[in-house]
């Protein structure tokens, strides 16, 4: 309750003195069926919107459809454990809300708000982006879901760029409460309330960021898992042992290692590849051989199976 006070007061002090309106969202595209697009389609469906869920490959899709269902059936068991009829009902009007595609058209055309969350690639995003600007009404706000990459980049392959800004979620996006919704210079008022008003009504906190390489969280967070790499590579320690010691006496609910390999590794070295070239003088962004020889093998973590650990036991 106090938390909410607070939230809608620094929101207040925001946007009271602009008159921006924000502008009604109904109908949400999420472009790109992963690890995080399903999350985001899930949240976004159970807050009651209408949801196109897009991807380019069918299998990713069927994939995304199961993995919201399980996770549903997870998170309405504690929430409902009395009632299994609500619980059913809860997780069948929830999924009726979610229509999966590989039609970019039929969502992008119907749809207020489009969220993109495919590969951390620009030329990708910048084909998929440009495409969206020729198909969606003019009105359509357009987010990105990137870990790393300057939303005004990305903005660059649309004439829209007022209607554009960035809403970096969390893995598990159904868990994880933050949403840090991202302004550049050339985001409207009226859209960037529309977002953080959006980050609300799905039931997130958001915390207001500006287009810096990694935003908050992953500015520090990127930097200290690949300094847990290099002191496993300088053999200071085991993977395993480096995971306990953060756990146990850092408190992290996961080591780095765990946490790469939840994250993805492949997302990880598009991460610190991409901060790189961009700041070739700065050592934090330095490669991992390592993380390199493991993406080489498909062992991408978790979602491959294998990563630092093995789950296919
Ligand atoms: C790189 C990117 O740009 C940015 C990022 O995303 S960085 C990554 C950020 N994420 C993190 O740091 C995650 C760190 N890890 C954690 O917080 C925790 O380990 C975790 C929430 C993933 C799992 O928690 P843990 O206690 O170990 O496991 P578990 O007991 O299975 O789950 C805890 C709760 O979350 C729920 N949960 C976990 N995963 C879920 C999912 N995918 N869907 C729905 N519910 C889920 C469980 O049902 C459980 O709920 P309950 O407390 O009501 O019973
Ligand atoms: N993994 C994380 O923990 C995490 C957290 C926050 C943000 N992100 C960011 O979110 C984005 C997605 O990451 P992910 O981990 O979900 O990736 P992922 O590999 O799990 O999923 C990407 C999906 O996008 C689809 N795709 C690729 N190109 C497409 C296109 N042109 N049109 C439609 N679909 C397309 C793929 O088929 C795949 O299903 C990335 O920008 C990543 O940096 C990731």
């Amino acid at each position: 309750m106090a938390k909410n006070l607070i939230i809608n007061n620094i929101f207040k002090r925001n946007f009271s003195s602009t008159n921006a309106l924000s502008r009604k969202i109904n109908s949400v595209s999420v472009v790109g069926s992963g690890l995080m697009g399903s999350g985001i389609a899930q949240v976004t469906a159970e807050a009651g919107y209408s949801v196109y869920l897009i991807d380019q490959n069918q299998n990713a899709l069927d994939k995304a459809m199961k993995s919201i269902q399980n996770s549903l059936t997870r998170s309405t068991k504690k929430r409902f454990n009395k009632e299994p009829d609500h619980a059913e009902r809860y997780i069948k009007d929830t999924m009726d809300r979610i229509q999966a595609t590989t039609e970019l058209d039929s969502g992008a055309e119907k749809s207020d708000l489009i969220i993109e969350a495919i590969v951390e690639n620009i030329q990708a995003k910048h084909d998929l982006f440009s495409k969206l600007d020729s198909i969606s009404p003019k009105e359509t706000i357009f987010t990105s879901n990137t870990s790393s990459l300057p939303i005004t980049e990305i903005a660059q392959s649309v004439n829209r760029k007022d209607r554009f800004g960035g809403l970096h979620f969390f893995n598990p996006v159904p868990v994880m409460k933050l949403l840090e919704v991202i302004k550049t210079h050339e985001t409207s008022d009226a859209t960037y309330k529309t977002l953080l008003e959006y980050g609300l009504s799905i039931g997130k906190t958001t915390v207001e960021c500006k287009d810096t390489p990694g935003f908050i969280v992953n500015r520090l967070l990127v930097p200290y898992m690949f300094e847990a790499v290099k002191m496993y590579e300088r053999g200071d320690a085991s993977f395993q042992d480096i995971d306990t010691a953060m756990k146990l006496g850092a408190g992290y609910p996961m080591g780095p290692f765990e946490l790469l390999d939840y994250v993805g590794l492949d997302t990880s070295k598009f991460i610190i590849d991409g901060w790189r070239k961009r700041y070739p003088n700065d050592s934090t962004f330095q490669s991992s051989p390592v993380i390199d020889q493991l993406v080489s093998e498909g062992r991408l973590g978790r979602k491959t199976g294998e990563g630092f650990y093995n789950y296919k036991k």
